[in-house]
């Protein structure tokens, strides 16, 4: 693991901004902490960084209490830093690389990797917005840091610059980086993320890969013929060992979640062989908007 966070509480004064949170973040995962403005996302990074101090519990970093050298190994982008906005892009850097005394030879590399290096010597103040939160991820790439904790990283981009900072920060992950991303937005969460939490309040409601967090399975919606009661479709469908949560839905069918070695025809066939026809039988895809609104609600 990267980065542990046991049992983290933070009070301030009156109000209680993080509960007994425990979450892990694994080497070369994507994690995404997911929540509405006032959470408790910030003050979780605040904490993990020891900007903050607990109420409560413990944060490891690589297995160890937080250190100087283990703060060497994480960039770490909470808010778009101020640059000079008449100085160069490479200038900018070599100021921020100056202060992290990391060697300036590192410049050519981040610049690249951000894709500013044709642009290097243009000054800042004529950057886009999406290339100015480029350059500030380049500032945290100095040094080579392992992770990277990135505070709502599009913030305040147009669409133009949401879409370069998200694919720099996909690539980044795919070149082995481990990233640690706070944002309100699902969609972003969805795009950029291998793992989520989500925090409402600032308490966890989920945590885990994105794929079983916020894309748990479609629902197939049956409805009964008339020559087959409900009570004898409930039946068939216990007798079904691959289906699950059965529920009860409007107007007198009900809904099962199918394992992910069955489809729907194979459901209508096993039912038609314990003698339940059909009149309707329908996918139901559940978005991950309502996902994340029924576990948040
Ligand atoms: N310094 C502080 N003093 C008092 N309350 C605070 C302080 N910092 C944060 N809070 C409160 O703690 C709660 C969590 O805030 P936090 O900033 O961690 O949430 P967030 O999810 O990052 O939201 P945002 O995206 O708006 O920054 C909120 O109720 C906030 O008002």
């Amino acid at each position: 693991m990267v980065l542990e966070l046991d049992h983290l509480s933070k009070r301030y004064g009156g109000t209680e901004a993080l509960r007994d949170l425990t979450l892990h973040v694994p080497a070369g995962s994507v994690y995404g902490l997911l929540g509405p403005n006032g959470s408790g996302k910030t003050t979780t990074l605040g904490l993990a960084l020891g900007v903050l101090n607990p109420t409560a519990g413990a944060v490891r970093w690589f297995g160890q209490a937080l250190s100087a050298a283990s703060k060497r190994r994480v960039g770490v982008l909470l808010e778009t830093p101020n640059f000079y906005p008449y100085l160069s892009a490479r200038q900018n850097l070599q100021v921020v690389a100056e202060v992290k005394r990391a060697p300036t030879s590192q410049l050519d590399e981040v610049l690249e990797t951000v894709g500013l290096r044709n642009r290097q010597h243009d000054a800042f103040q004529g950057f886009s917005l999406g290339m100015k939160q480029r350059l500030a991820l380049a500032s945290t790439l100095l040094g080579q840091p392992e992770v990277l904790v990135l505070d709502e990283p599009t913030n305040g981009l147009d669409p133009q610059g949401i879409a370069e900072v998200r694919t720099l920060v996909q690539r980044l992950a795919a070149e082995g980086k481990t990233i640690i991303l706070a944002s309100h937005l699902l969609d972003e969460i969805e795009k950029v993320c291998t793992h989520v939490a989500v925090l409402q309040r600032g308490q966890l409601r989920a945590a885990g890969a994105v794929r079983d967090i916020l894309t748990s399975a479609d629902r197939v919606v049956l409805r009964p013929g008339p020559a087959s009661s409900l009570q004898a479709l409930r039946e068939a469908l216990a007798q079904l060992p691959w289906i699950s949560d059965v529920q009860a839905e409007a107007e007198g069918r009900v809904s099962v979640v199918l394992d992910s070695a069955h489809d729907p025809a194979a459901l209508n066939e096993a039912l038609f062989r314990q003698g339940i026809v059909l009149a309707g039988l329908e996918l139901r895809h559940r978005s991950l908007e309502s996902q994340f609104l029924a576990l948040t609600s």
